[in-house]
């Protein structure tokens, strides 16, 4: 079974790599998935369109961006395939604290290129299809960086559950994220179900799936999916974005990578693991100079 597999597999590196699968090729799928991976890059290669980019700034967050505005930022193939070095690309960043994901020209992302589903409408490339995805949001959530997805307009289907791989989700005042998934005969396929439930519990989960809602910042925020509105003039959106993200991301690098760390082994693993992943990432900042520059200035916390 896939998903006990995927929990061996993560508790086993946990002895060499304080149980952190946030390295470049920290895959979920095991060995027997890279044939079928090398199969699946060749196929999205075929629906080229549109592109991630990522700007990595001094301040140690990351911006990447969804970029695909004559389809609304719909994920072409090649788009799939990006993700992944970008991903890749943050994974080897060790001065990152923090990630915004956002989508272009005022939109966020409306799901699957609806040309490349209709292309590979056979149940088994979805499925590749579908794991591949997985992959990649899996590592983009474990990242050690705090990330952010900010929406502007529409977050629909796929792009809905990019959302879910993020540590937060804030909202534009006019925005929505919707999990249409229903409405085209489907379930989310990229882990959005897996984490939705994580984020607002099954029953809301249940409704969102089960009556593809429409989520609004105010109901957003209700059950937990936002974290928060924003302004959606634009630029102001981002703006905003940073600045509520620097209330997490200011202090040491070591030490906010630290905290994503815990979190990360206290959300995946089972307890006995998640703590003794706490103990040895604790032993990275014990008497680091952070610890010692705090103890050296008496740091009372008023
Ligand atoms: C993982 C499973 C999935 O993600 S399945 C895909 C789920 N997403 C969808 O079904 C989105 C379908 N699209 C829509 O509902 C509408 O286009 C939305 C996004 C609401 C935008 O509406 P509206 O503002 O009226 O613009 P529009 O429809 O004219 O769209 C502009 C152009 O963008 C395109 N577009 C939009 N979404 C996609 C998509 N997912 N894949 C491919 N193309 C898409 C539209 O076709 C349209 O293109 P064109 O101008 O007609 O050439």
């Amino acid at each position: 079974m896939a998903l006990s597999y995927v929990g061996r597999h993560l508790i086993r590196r946990t002895h060499v790599t304080l149980g952190l699968p946030c390295r470049r090729g920290g895959a979920v799928y095991g060995s027997g998935y890279r044939a079928e991976e090398e199969e699946i890059r060749q196929k999205l290669q075929g629906f080229p369109g549109g592109s991630i980019n990522l700007v990595k700034q001094e301040s140690g967050i990351a911006v990447m961006t969804i970029s695909n505005p004559a389809r609304m930022n719909a994920f072409s193939g090649t788009m799939m395939l990006e993700l992944h070095d970008r991903v890749s690309e943050l994974e080897e960043w060790t001065e990152g604290k923090g990630l915004i994901v956002r989508g272009d020209a005022g939109t966020f992302c409306s799901g699957s290129d609806l040309n490349a589903v209709r292309a590979i409408a056979d149940p088994q490339e979805g499925m590749k299809m579908c794991m591949f995805m997985q992959n990649a949001l899996t590592r983009l959530l474990r990242l050690p960086l705090i990330s952010v997805a900010v929406v502007e307009g529409k977050a629909l289907g796929g792009g809905s559950e990019l959302t879910t791989a993020c540590d937060f989700r804030l909202m534009a005042t006019d925005s929505e994220i919707r999990f249409v998934h229903k409405h085209m005969g489907l379930v989310p396929g990229w882990g959005g179900a897996a984490r939705l439930v994580r984020i607002v519990g099954s029953q809301n989960a249940l409704k969102l799936l089960g009556g593809a809602q429409k989520v609004d910042p105010a109901y957003g925020e209700r059950i937990g999916l936002s974290d928060g509105t924003v302004d959606p003039l634009e630029g102001a959106a981002l703006e905003a974005a940073e600045q509520w993200l620097s209330g997490f991301t200011k202090g040491p690098a070591p030490v906010i990578r630290a905290v994503k760390k815990v979190v990360v082994s206290g959300r995946e693993l089972p307890l006995e693991d998640a703590l003794r992943t706490e103990r040895e990432v604790f032993g990275t900042v014990w008497g680091g100079p952070a610890n010692l520059e705090a103890l050296a200035r008496k740091a009372k916390h008023k």
